[in-house]
C-alpha cells in the first residue's frame, strides 16, 4: 500500500481524480488513475476519492477506484473508512462491494505474509512473539476480582506489532468483569444441554469457566499459558476440581494432550488473528459430530465496519473447514466510565456483541433444514387455521 499523500503534497491531478470521483464520472476517474493519480489522496477531512464516491452512490467508481488500488480500509480524521461512508448515506450494494473486496484482501494479504514467514529463516515471526512477550509480563488480578491487568502494558511489543489484527485491543486490561454476560451466553452456546466434554483456551478471571461448571460437564479441560494466571487457578483450587482438567502451557505447546469435545471457547490475550486462525485449523479434529465451537469475538474492536470484515474473514476461512459460523446478536449494556476507571485502554465501543456460534457444516445443514421444514409446516398450519377462520366466519354469515 502506497503512503497517503496529504492535501498539502497533493498534485493537481490528485485533486482532479477526487473531484472526478465525487461528481462520480467513470471515464475521467479512469483516465486520471492511468494517469498515476494518486488514489491515496486524502483531503483535509481526510477524505479519499473512494470515501467521497461511496458515499454518493457511485457504485462504478467504487469498484474502478478499487481495481486501481485505493486502500478499503484508509480512514479520514474521525477514523471512518469508505465502508462507513456508505453505510451512512444507505448505500447499500457499496458497503456490500466493499466489504467483499476487504475480505478478499485480507485472505490475499494473510496468504502472502504466511508464504513469506515460510520463506524466512526466522520462521515464526511476529505475533508469536508478542504472545512470548505477554507471557513475561507480571499480572495483577485487582482485590474485587473484576480486573485482570497487565502491570507492564506499555513495554509490552514493539509498536509494529499493534498494527497487526489482535485478538482483543492491546492494551492494560486482560480481562475486565463487564464480559460476565457475554462470557455466560458462551458457555450457554458451546455447552447446549449439558453433561457434554468441553474445552476452554485462556482462564483470565475464570468467568466462562465457572459458567461451564454450571452445565455438569463430564469432562472440562482449561487451558492457561501464564504463569500467575496459572498459580491463581491453583489457589482456587481449578487444578484440584473433581472433573477438572487444567493444562498449563500455550495451547499450541498442548496440542498433542487434546481429545475432542463437544464444547470448545477460545479466548486468549497477547495473539493475533493469525494465530486464532491456526487454532481453527485444529477444529476438524478437536470438535465433535454435533459439538459447537466459540471465541470471543474481538477482533477490529474500535471500528464497526472492520470488525464485520473480519466477522466475514473467519466464515469464509472456516467453511474451508468444512465448518459453519453464526453470529448471534447480544446488545452490550452501556458501559459507563466508572467500568473503564483503572483501565488504559477502554477496549470495547460498540452497542452489539456478535457471539460466533461455529458448527460442523453438516449438522449444521442439517439443523437448517429441520428449520426450514419446521417453518414449512408452521406456515401450512397457519394457512390451515386461517382457511378455517375464513370458513367460520362464512357458514356464521
Ligand atoms: C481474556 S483472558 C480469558 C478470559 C476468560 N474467557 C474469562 O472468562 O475470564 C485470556 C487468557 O488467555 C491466556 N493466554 C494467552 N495466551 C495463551 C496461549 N497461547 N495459550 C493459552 N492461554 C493463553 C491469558 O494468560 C489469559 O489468562
Amino acid at each position: 500500500m502506497s503512503e497517503a499523500s496529504s492535501a498539502a503534497g497533493s498534485t493537481e491531478l490528485d485533486k482532479q481524480l477526487w473531484a472526478a470521483a465525487e461528481a462520480g464520472d467513470l471515464e475521467l476517474v479512469k483516465q486520471l488513475c492511468s494517469q498515476n493519480a494518486d488514489v491515496t489522496y486524502q483531503n483535509e477531512e481526510g477524505t479519499s476519492a473512494l470515501m467521497t464516491a461511496a458515499e454518493n452512490g457511485h457504485t462504478a467508481v467504487v469498484a474502478a477506484l478499487l481495481e486501481a488500488g485505493a486502500p478499503w480500509n484508509q480512514q479520514d480524521k474521525s477514523g471512518y473508512c469508505a465502508g462507513e461512508y456508505a453505510t451512512a448515506s444507505k448505500k447499500h450494494e457499496i458497503v456490500e462491494m466493499i466489504m467483499e473486496w476487504g475480505v478478499q484482501a485480507e485472505l490475499l494479504l494473510g496468504a502472502a505474509s504466511r508464504t513469506n514467514e515460510e520463506a524466512s529463516t526466522s520462521g515464526t515471526a511476529g505475533s508469536s512473539a508478542a504472545n512470548a512477550g505477554y507471557l513475561q509480563q507480571k499480572l495483577v488480578y485487582t482485590p474485587d476480582g473484576d480486573k485482570l491487568l497487565d502491570a507492564d502494558a506499555d513495554k509490552k511489543m514493539p509498536d509494529q506489532l499493534f498494527k497487526l489484527l489482535s485478538l482483543r485491543a492491546a492494551g492494560e486490561a486482560v480481562m475486565m468483569g463487564w464480559e460476565a454476560p457475554l462470557m455466560e451466553k458462551h458457555a450457554a452456546a458451546i455447552c447446549r444441554g449439558g453433561g457434554g466434554h468441553y474445552l476452554n483456551v485462556g482462564f483470565g478471571l475464570g468467568i466462562v469457566d465457572n459458567e461451564i461448571q454450571r452445565y455438569s460437564p463430564a469432562s472440562h479441560t482449561i487451558i492457561e499459558a501464564h504463569p500467575d494466571v496459572y498459580a491463581h487457578m491453583c489457589k482456587l483450587g481449578w487444578d484440584s476440581r473433581p472433573g477438572v482438567r487444567v493444562l498449563f502451557g500455550r495451547w499450541q505447546e498442548v496440542l498433542p494432550q487434546l481429545e475432542s469435545y463437544d464444547g470448545i471457547f477460545f479466548d486468549t490475550y497477547g495473539e493475533y488473528y493469525e494465530e486464532m486462525r491456526e487454532f481453527h485449523q485444529q477444529l476438524p479434529r478437536l470438535l465433535r459430530p454435533g459439538g459447537v465451537y466459540s471465541y470471543f469475538n474481538g477482533l477490529a474492536s474500535d471500528n464497526f465496519f472492520f470488525h464485520s470484515v473480519y466477522g466475514r474473514l473467519v466464515q469464509v476461512e472456516l467453511a474451508t473447514q468444512q465448518l459453519q459460523v453464526r453470529f448471534e446478536q447480544l446488545r452490550v449494556a452501556e458501559l459507563g466510565d466508572e467500568v473503564w476507571q483503572g483501565v488504559r485502554n477502554k477496549y470495547w465501543h460498540f452497542p452489539l456483541y456478535f457471539l460466533p456460534v461455529v458448527t460442523h457444516a453438516a449438522a449444521a445443514g442439517a439443523e437448517e433444514e429441520e428449520a426450514d421444514q419446521q417453518q414449512q409446516q408452521q406456515q401450512q398450519q397457519q394457512q390451515q387455521q386461517q382457511q378455517q377462520v375464513q370458513q367460520q366466519d362464512g357458514e356464521q354469515q
